[in-house]
């Protein structure tokens, strides 16, 4: 596991965005997060990485790789779980978790290449340890850009600048400037809204690549997207987890039809009473 929430609650005012929800995510798996408008998906986004501090609950990271940067305390428990309830999203980016936004973190005139160069340095340029150890970083820079370019096939566009680059291919870009920061668990918010249709298919062969080897959630409104890759599938529907498990375990839920069409409050019960027989806890 690389990542626990435990009871992590979010409220605006009467409003609660994000209901007691305990969640655990593997290293290696392609999560999902869906569920109707205002469900509280972003927001959930946004505890993890710390861009909202809970209500109440905590959270935990488990990073994997040495030196990690500690807890909000400057320290790591000895079972290597991190209490990041109250970090920055600064510090999470810095032990890897990565969020990445719709576009927002692309620098529109500068190339390709540099965009993700630049991600790179911003990284590695953070542990001064590394800095100095290597004199030829700058170099080491553009090599780790280059091979993410190849990785998420802009390569040949390296030299454009990334205005210039269709909707896409943007969106790759941005799964490449979070691969700089080198993440253990990328978040990765709707990756393929306003992309093409027949462009998705290569924003989500990247999202596929890449979660062989990192631990992947993403949002995402496109179903035939989330049924397609993910692994696991959480469904939030108005703050509350109300199903979580593989694609065919979510899609047979009761629960997550009636979140669907509208008709649910969280209250109802299903007609025998028991939605924990299609793995729903609702
Ligand atoms: N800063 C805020 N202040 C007050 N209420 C908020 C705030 N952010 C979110 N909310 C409310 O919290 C609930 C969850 O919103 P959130 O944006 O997390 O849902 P979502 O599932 O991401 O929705 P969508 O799919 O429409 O983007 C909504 O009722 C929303 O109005």
């Amino acid at each position: 596991m690389v990542l626990w929430t435990s009871n992590l609650t979010k409220r605006f005012g009467g409003v609660t965005a994000v209901d007691s929800v305990d969640f655990s995510l593997e290293r290696g798996e392609l999560c999902s997060v869906i569920g109707p408008n205002g469900a509280g998906k972003t927001t959930f986004f946004n505890l993890l990485t710390g861009v909202l501090e809970p209500t109440a609950g905590s959270i935990e990271f488990a990073p994997a790789r040495d030196g990690g940067v500690g807890g909000t305390d400057g320290s790591d428990s000895p079972n290597g779980r991190i209490d990041i309830t109250d970090a920055q999203p600064h510090e999470t980016a810095l032990m890897g978790l990565h969020r990445s936004y719709q576009i927002t973190n692309i620098f529109p005139t500068v190339s390709v290449l540099e965009n993700v160069r630049v991600a790179a340095q911003a990284h590695r340029g953070s542990d001064s340890w590394q800095f100095w150890r290597n004199v030829n970083a700058f170099d080491d820079h553009y090599a780790e850009a280059e091979a993410i370019l190849d990785r998420i096939g802009l390569t040949e566009y390296a030299d454009r600048t990334a205005q210039n680059l269709s909707h896409g291919e943007k969106r790759n870009l941005e799964i490449g400037i979070a691969l700089a920061g080198d993440p253990d668990v990328l978040l990765l918010d709707e990756p393929t809204a306003g992309v093409s249709s027949e462009d998705v298919g290569q924003v989500t062969d990247i999202i596929e690549d890449v979660a062989a080897d990192h631990a992947v959630m993403l949002i995402e409104h496109n179903m035939d997207v989330v049924m397609g890759i993910s692994d696991r599938i959480a469904v939030l529907n108005r703050g509350e987890l109300i199903a979580d498990g593989d694609p065919e375990t979510v899609r047979n839920s009761e629960a997550v039809q009636r979140a669907y069409l509208g008709g649910y409050d969280g209250t109802e019960e299903t007609p025998d009473g028991d939605d924990t027989a299609t793995g729903v806890s609702a």
